[in-house]
Parts: structure tokens; C-alpha cells; sequence
């Protein structure tokens, strides 16, 4: 994992790594809810699935984001993963293969956004009502499972004024204020 601020003022692609010198460490992901691990080696599945118990998360499912496995739907897809969204639940990812990137909005400062580059052994969880979207890097390929707390759900409910006052959105803002003031 590597997360630095984007940079907004590059015309390329969304897939292009929009790099800054700006780093993000773990900490700083950690103020604004994001949960990261690092599961390499013989240990990881176990070590998921201690993560997943001790977390609650009681399903799991797989997808691959690729032209191979999305054909004609894959590039309608990576603009409908890129739109900015939130959830009304955790999205959980640990990457098995491939690379990618999430974005997430830095609501604790000036609402930059955060770009989380992923890679094989990444366990990622991004707090309910965050907003975030996601793409795949110029190599176009990313295998994730996907770890859910109930029944497989993926909502995506993109940012409008409604979602601005949602139930959710408003929990965590304020998750993230009590954080600062800490
Ligand atoms: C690598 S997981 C694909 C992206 C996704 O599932 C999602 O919900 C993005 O916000
Ligand atoms: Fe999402």
C-alpha cells in the first residue's frame, strides 16, 4: 500500500497514478477511519480470518475487475466505480492479485482527495459513509475478495445533497471530528 494526495491537475486518465510527493501514512489514514493491514506470507488467510472474526464480518465473496472477466461491461464499469460514492456499510477488499487504486475524501482537512494505491496482500476497509470511488491502474487487472458484516451488499449510493445528510454520512462525520478533538 502507498497513499499520497492526488493530483487534480493531471489531464491523464483516471488509471494513471495522478502522483504526488504529498505521502499519507497509515496514521493519517487511520484519523479519517480507514482500517489498513498488510496479509503477505504462509499466515495471511489465517490472519484474515482472526481480522474477520474479531471484526464480525461473516461473508465473503470474490470479484475480478478486468476486460477479461467484465468484457464490453468493463470500461461502463470503471466509470461507475470512479463516480464518488458511499455506503451505508464498510467496504472491506483484500486484494488477492492485480492493482488498483481507492480515493478517499480527507473530510478532516480541506477535502482533498487520498489516493490508496492497493496491491496483492492488502486488506483495506473504508468506514461506512466515507466518500470514495475506485479504479484500476493502467495494468487493468485486480482480484479482491469482498468481506461483508451481513448479507453481500454493494449499494453505492453516489454523492448528491441527499447523501450529503445522510444517517450515515452524518455518523461518520462526526466519527471523525470526535478523532480530532481527541
Ligand atoms: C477491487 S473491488 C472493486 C471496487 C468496489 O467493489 C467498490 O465498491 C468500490 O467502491
Ligand atoms: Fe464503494
Amino acid at each position: 500500500m502507498k497513499a499520497y494526495y492526488y493530483d487534480e491537475s493531471d489531464p491523464s486518465s483516471q488509471q494513471a497514478p495522478h502522483l504526488t510527493d504529498t505521502v499519507v501514512t497509515e496514521e493519517d489514514l487511520s484519523a479519517i477511519g480507514v482500517f489498513y493491514r498488510q496479509l503477505l506470507g504462509p499466515h495471511a488467510i489465517t490472519e484474515l480470518n482472526n481480522i474477520a472474526r474479531e471484526r464480525e464480518y461473516k461473508n465473503r465473496d470474490q470479484i475480478e475487475v478486468s476486460p477479461n472477466s467484465m468484457k464490453d461491461a468493463y470500461e461502463s464499469k470503471l466509470k461507475i466505480f470512479f463516480e464518488e460514492h458511499l455506503h451505508e456499510d464498510e467496504e472491506i477488499r483484500f486484494v488477492e492479485d492485480g492493482t488498483g487504486y481507492f480515493d478517499v475524501r480527507e473530510d478532516n482537512k480541506d477535502g482533498k482527495w487520498i489516493r490508496i494505491k492497493v496491491e496483492k496482500g492488502d486488506l483495506l476497509v473504508l468506514p461506512a459513509g466515507i466518500y470514495h470511488r475506485f479504479t484500476t491502474d493502467e495494468g487493468d487487472y485486480i482480484k479482491a475478495m469482498r468481506l461483508f458484516k451481513e448479507e453481500p451488499k454493494w449499494v453505492a449510493l453516489n454523492k448528491s445533497q441527499e447523501t450529503d445528510a445522510n444517517k450515515y454520512r452524518r455518523e461518520y462525520l462526526q466519527s471523525v471530528k470526535q478523532q480530532v478533538a481527541a
